[in-house]
């Protein structure tokens, strides 16, 4: 394949990567794979309790700014006028909500993996049918787990006095990280355009995964006023234009795509059986469902893939896996076993030849797909005397390719088709011991795209293609193609299944840890009149039921 050589003469399409962890702006030429220019700023996680995880909405936006304001300048302005239009990709599922009239946020964003809302699902699964967690699944593709924004507005609406005021005065407005970014660099309370994209809004609990709109019943569940929440829209359109007040004043707004599917058109998943999985904080494995929407009867969730302007929606199956590359932090961060994450995790890996038994599921918020347990909590097992470190960091690896694995079969079984080669990107895919172990634990090759810039990739092409501005055209037959390298499994099939017996085995020790007391229950009486006292009040009364239901239970 050609190299790509920049000549300073194409059009160029801009990038907002708003993960998890990092903020980002970045520049590419139109059909070409390859940023030319890049600026990050890492963003600090805010944890108040166990369990809970928060950012600055306002952090967010200055990050973005100064990533903008340092790529303008490293590209130099007059090159930087060359930016025809701008995507968004984003962490999902994040909450924010913010007034209206102020711009301000009435609370810290709430992040997807944050589990404070596990009483807010017990109040929603008490109103079900045996409790069934896959419930509103034809609805809205999901299963009932605190990881979707749904849940996290009910708790924001319930406890935070500031959002129920809001929502009273008409002031309120609810956004994913997409919507929050569009708002602000629109206009903000100067006619900032409420709105998200498909990909963005079909993981709020809150769409219906066929008619694309929010939901009435799921409105009504959740006690969701509808006019708090953004318009639905394509993932490939003309949004607005950034306002004065911000770099690329004037600049067309014009893909949005949720940061897993954004990295499925990265990795060129048009076709309908096509899957990529993406490495890093978590694991997310999207297969292309085509224009069928496929229920998964085996605790993956029913997604939108994108929508490009006017064409039908294209969904996916996904399986989403909380914890992976997480996993290596916690090993540096609390255990001390690391320094390094990217020189060290493989060669301490590679210094032992197997796990020597141990198996690492780390369930530190109860496990996603396809168990969906949040009573599930991390373990270690099959330590022996002769366990070092080693073992450790190589079962914690290992855990990222059984979990992969586990999403596979269920993917399997929901398809048809076991899938023949698994796709994959994401930073922690440039270990090499990681990609070798996977391939061994799936018994299939394993495909590397040899790109960092894949998630980012997959919206410029959504920006750049979207109507009125169509310098991207994707489907182009000489495509520049994103190189890639490949893993050939080394494992026998009995060796495999042998080991992912024991992995099963593992996960079913870690599930059913967090045990909610009976007296506990969550019905929304209770939690309509938990959320109606005052904070030091709710942590008194609660400890007062504690001591009851201690005293009753004797
Ligand atoms: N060489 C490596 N081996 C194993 N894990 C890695 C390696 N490099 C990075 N990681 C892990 O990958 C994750 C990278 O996530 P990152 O892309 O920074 O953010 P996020 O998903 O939070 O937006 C981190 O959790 C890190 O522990
Ligand atoms: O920001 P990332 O890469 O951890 O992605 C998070 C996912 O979008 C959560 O669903």
């Amino acid at each position: 394949m050609k190299e790509f050589q920049d000549n300073g003469q194409g059009q160029l399409i801009g990038v907002i990567d708003a993960s998890t962890r990092t903020v980002k702006f970045c520049v590419f030429v139109s059909q070409h794979i390859k940023e030319i220019a890049e600026h990050a700023i890492d963003l600090e996680p805010i944890t108040p309790q166990e369990g809970w995880s928060e950012q600055d909405p306002l952090k967010i936006l200055e990050a973005v700014k100064r990533c903008m304001q340092k790529v303008i300048s490293d590209l130099g302005e007059k090159r930087a006028k060359n930016i025809l239009t701008i995507g968004i990709t984003n962490q999902r599922e994040t909450t924010i909500v913010w007034d209206k009239t102020t711009g301000k946020p009435l609370y810290n964003a709430i992040v997807w993996n944050d589990i404070r809302t596990d009483k807010t699902v017990d109040v929603v699964l008490a109103k079900v049918p045996e409790n069934n967690k896959n419930h509103f699944k034809p609805i809205c593709g999901l299963p009932v787990s605190p990881y979707f924004s749904a849940f996290k507005l009910k708790w924001l609406i319930h406890y935070v006095p500031a959002v129920k005021k809001a929502i009273k005065e008409k002031k309120c407005l609810f956004g994913t990280v997409d919507t929050w970014l569009l708002w602000n660099l629109t206009g903000g309370p100067n006619g900032g355009k409420h709105m998200t994209d498909v990909t963005n809004a079909s993981r709020t609990f809150l769409m219906n995964i066929e008619t694309l709109y929010w939901d009435t019943q799921l409105l009504n569940t959740f006690h969701i006023p509808i006019d708090i929440l953004p318009d639905i829209r394509s993932s490939s359109e003309i949004y607005g234009k950034i306002c004065d007040s911000w770099p690329l004043a004037n600049v067309t707004i014009s893909g949005i795509l949720g940061n897993q599917q954004s990295a499925l058109l990265g990795q060129s998943c048009f076709k309908e059986g096509m899957a990529k999985n993406t490495y890093r904080s978590g694991c997310f494995l999207l297969y292309n469902t085509g224009t069928t929407r496929v229920q998964s009867s085996h605790g993956l969730v029913t997604t939108v893939a994108y929508k490009f302007g006017d064409s039908p929606a294209i969904y996916a199956l996904e399986g989403s896996v909380a914890v992976a590359g997480a996993a290596m932090k916690w090993l540096r961060d609390n255990m001390g076993f690391i320094k390094n994450i990217n020189e060290e995790t493989e060669s301490l890996a590679k210094e032992v030849f197997s796990t020597g038994d141990v198996y690492f599921v780390p369930a530190f918020k109860g496990l996603y797909a396809p168990y969906w347990r949040k009573d599930a909590r991390g373990i270690i097992c099959g330590l022996t005397a002769f366990s070092t470190k080693q073992h450790i960091i190589r079962a914690a690896l290992e855990s990222v390719c059984f979990q992969t694995r586990d999403i596979l079969e269920a993917m399997n079984k929901d398809c048809g088709i076991p899938l023949s080669k698994l796709h994959v990107d994401g930073i922690m895919t440039t270990n090499n011991l990681l990609m070798q172990l996977q391939a061994d634990i799936t018994g299939i090759p394993v495909i590397r795209a040899h790109s960092q810039d894949i998630t980012a990739l997959g919206v410029a092409m959504a920006a750049g293609s979207a109507k009125g501005i169509e310098v991207w055209d994707i489907y182009a037959e000489e495509r520049e193609l994103v190189p890639i390298d490949t893993f050939l499994p080394t494992s026998t099939e009995d060796e495999r299944d042998a080991r992912y017996t024991k992995w099963k085995m593992a996960v079913q020790r870690s599930l059913g840890w967090v045990s909610p007391k009976k007296s506990a229950i969550m019905t929304e009486e209770r939690y309509q009149m938990l959320a109606s006292i005052p904070g030091s009040l709710y942590a008194i009364l609660s400890f007062g039921l504690l001591l009851l239901s201690t005293y009753l239970e004797k």
